[in-house]
Formats: C-alpha cells, structure tokens, sequence
C-alpha cells in the first residue's frame, strides 16, 4: 500500500514551482542546513501531502531531520508528489490519494513505525493514532506541533481526557499561521476550487457560508468580492455579531436553506446541514465543505432524501430526491480545496508562512521540551514575529520601528512621563 503509484517526474516539477514561490523556506533551508539543528531525529509529519508540504518537507530535511511523512486526509495527497518525495535522501513516508479510513490508519501506523520524536500534525490525525494505537511510543514523543483549528480542538479533548503526556504548541493559534492560511489560505482556495469544480458564476450567487471564524471570514468576504450575496450562519452570538456589522445577512441555516444556492461550510462541527435544511432547498443547491471533517454536510441524510444518485460532473455528485428536486455534493463533502479534481490545496505563498511557522515551532519546542508541562501552549510570540519578520523580508517590505521615545512611552504610565519631551 506505500508503493507510490505516481509519477515522480510530475511531483518534481510541481515541487520546483512550490519552491520557487516559497522564499521564507529558501532563507530558512540557507539558515539551517549548515547548522543542523535536527540532526539524528525522527520529525513525522502528517498532512495533506503535496507539493507546499513536499518543501517543509525538505527544509526539515536540509536541517538534519530524518522525515517522515503520511496523509492527514484520505483524499488529500498527490500521488505524483508523494512519489517524488519518495526519491529524496532523508525522506520517505506513506501517502496514497483515495484511501479508505482503515487504509489510511494502516499508513499511520507504518510512519509511526520510525518512532518520531517530534510530530507536526494536521487536525491530530497522527498524535491521536500514536496515543490511542501505538501508546508505547509515548516516551520517545518530545512534542507536537498542531497547525489546525480542529486539531487543537482535539488535544484539547486529550488534555481533558487525562491522555496528554508530552507538550504541544497551537501554532494554529499564531498570528502568522491563522490570520492568513485560514483567511486567505481557505478563502480562496476553497472558492477557486469550487467554482472550478462546478463551472458555475458566483456573481449574482446567493451564498450561505456556514461559521463565521477564520475560513468562514475569508469566505464570506471574497465570495462577496466576487459578487456573491452572502448570509452567514453562526451560533457563537459574537461571531454572528460581526458578521452582521460587516454587512452579510445573518440567519439560522433552516431560513438559508430556502435561500442558498451555494453553500459551503467551514464550522469544524458536524451536521451543520442536515436532513431538515435538504428538504426546505431549492432546486439544484449545490453543497460544498471547506471545515477538516467531512461531517459538516450530513451525506447520510442525504442520501437516505434520494431515490436516485449519479455523477453530475467530476466531482460532483448529484441526489435526485423524491419531490423532483436535485442537490449536488460536492467532494463527498470533504475539503473542497484540497479534494476536488483540480485541487492544489493553498496557494504556496501562504503556505510558505504557515510552515514557516510550524518549522520555527518544531525548533523552539525541541528546545525547549523538557522546561514545558505535557499540555497545550501557545508558540511564543518572539517565534511567529520572527517569521513575520522573515516573510517580510521576502517580500521586500520594509517597516518602521519605534524610536527610543515611542519605546519608553509605551512603557509610562505618570503623567509626567506620558508628558515629558
Ligand atoms: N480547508 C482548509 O484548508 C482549512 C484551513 C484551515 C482550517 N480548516 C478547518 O476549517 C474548520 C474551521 O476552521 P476555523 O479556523 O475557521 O475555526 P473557528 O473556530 O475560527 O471558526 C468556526 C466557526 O464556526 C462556528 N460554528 C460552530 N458550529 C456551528 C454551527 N453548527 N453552525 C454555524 N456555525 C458554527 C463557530 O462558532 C466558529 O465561529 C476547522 O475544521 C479547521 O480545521 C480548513
């Protein structure tokens, strides 16, 4: 089941124009390779295996790291990219498209057969297998480094449960990583891979986005850039707040449903549309996910409404139900930028700061493990300013900095002080 079955020439190729559209690991491999800071230890990293992932991969590797690599997704990696990878000294891993879940655990448990001593996850997927499956390995585990919102989620979980023995840092929860990857990252990657999917306008489009956190915000306002009517569903009355006072109706989904022709979701929950939201939609609503599980749109319910099912397009399947109206699926509900047909997942540059991120993360916690609790903390913020620093630098952007006097004012608190020239 490891045996790549893609052509490796083709993963080259798109690792090339990864790496050339992500500076901040070029600067971060230049740094580290002569150093070495990961020499003789085992980084398992578990992701959607492409050609973004493919670069953090190698840089990991240039800084000493023996990697090893497996899908965080059934339907999330490239074959292709997987196989070129595959080929590098200092690489290898187990990551196949189209996987069933029990295939992919089986994947799981062969990169956790290295016995990493550090884990970089993508929604827990490998930290949850190697603490449920493989709980032997605990005391060789120095540390994960969790990049997703729904991954934090479940360390948490972990933590409550009493099953957390080794610490983890948030890096979702960084500024570089969540204010730009689950904004912009998922805004328009989610959006381009749907319509490209489709084929379908989305100017003009009544759109329901399902959340209002970080994806659902990058959703909401590029559909909306792109001529979309948007109404947001929430149930965090903050959320709902804001997504008011930023102009976007603001409804329980059982009132979107009547309205909505296009609907993605991006809450991180489950069964955000349900049977009861199918039977109230118009005719031909196409159903889209954009959150990590593919249990926000319930496909059971789905299918138990239809009396007949086929392909529509690539992609796309539609459900004929019994009072004649249609409803497309999209993906199976699952991460429409990341497993429709066309799908590239991220665009590189963000990806470029997320694990940019993650990587100085990785260094800082290796570091720095044996003084920090089993938990879960925040990446300190000198680690994620460092790479803002770092990215910007890349991107020749230049900022001021506070002068002496703007130094000491912020510290004032007498009026003299906050006065004195
Ligand atoms: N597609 C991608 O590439 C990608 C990238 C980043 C994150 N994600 C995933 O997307 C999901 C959302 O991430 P986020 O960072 O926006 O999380 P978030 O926690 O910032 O936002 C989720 C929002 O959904 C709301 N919500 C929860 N249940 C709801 C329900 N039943 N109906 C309506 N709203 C509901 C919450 O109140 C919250 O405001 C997660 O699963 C995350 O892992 C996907």
């Amino acid at each position: 089941m490891s045996t790549p079955s893609g052509d490796p020439a083709a993963g080259r190729q798109r690792l090339a124009w990864a790496r050339e559209h992500m500076p901040v690991h070029a600067a971060l491999r230049e740094r580290y390779a002569p150093r070495r800071p990961l020499e003789g230890l085992c980084v398992a990293v578990c992701s959607h295996i492409e050609a973004k992932t493919g670069v953090l991969l190698e840089t990991l590797a240039a800084a000493g790291a023996e990697v090893v690599f497996t899908g965080s997704e059934p339907g999330s990696s490239q074959d292709d990219v997987v196989a070129a990878l595959n080929e590098q000294p200092g690489i290898c891993g187990y990551a196949r498209r189209g996987v069933s879940e029990a295939e992919l655990e089986a994947l799981h448990l062969l990169a956790l057969d290295h016995a990493p001593a550090l884990i970089l996850d993508d929604a827990a997927e490998l930290t949850a297998r190697l603490v449920h499956r493989r709980p032997e390995l605990l005391p060789g585990l120095r540390g994960v480094c969790e990049q997703t919102t729904t991954g934090v989620q479940r360390i948490q979980a972990m933590l409550g449960d009493g099953a957390l023995r080794f610490p983890a840092y948030a890096v979702n929860h960084t500024p570089m990583k969540h204010e730009f990857d689950n904004i912009h990252g998922t805004g328009e990657s989610a959006l381009t891979n749907l319509m490209l999917t489709t084929n379908l306008l989305l100017a003009g489009k009544q759109v329901v986005v399902a959340g209002y956190g970080d994806c659902g915000v990058g959703l909401a306002h590029k559909a909306r850039a792109w001529g979309a009517q948007v109404t947001v569903t929430e149930v965090e009355p903050r959320r709902a707040l804001r997504a008011h006072m930023n102009g976007f109706a603001v409804r329980p989904m059982a009132e979107a449903a009547e309205i909505g022709e296009l609907f993605i979701t991006a809450t991180g929950s489950r069964d955000v549309i349900r049977r009861e939201h199918f039977e109230r939609m118009r005719d031909g609503a196409v159903l889209a996910n954009a959150g990590h599980f593919n249990v926000e749109i319930s496909a059971d319910d789905l299918a138990g409404l239809a009396v007949e099912r086929r392909q529509a397009r690539e992609g796309v399947e539609a459900f004929e139900l019994a009072d004649g109206r249609t409803l497309h699926l999209v993906c199976e509900g699952r991460l429409v930028n990341l497993a429709a047909p066309t799908a590239m997942g991220h665009p590189a540059e963000v990806m470029d700061q997320t694990f940019g991120v993650q990587f100085m993360a990785a260094l800082h916690l290796l570091e720095h493990h044996e003084a920090l609790a089993a938990g879960v903390h925040a990446v300190p913020d000198e680690v994620d300013r460092r790479t803002a620093e770092l990215k910007l630098e890349t991107l020749g952007v230049a900022t001021d900095r506070l002068t002496e006097a703007q130094q000491r004012f912020r510290h004032a608190w007498r009026a003299e002080e906050i006065l004195a020239r």
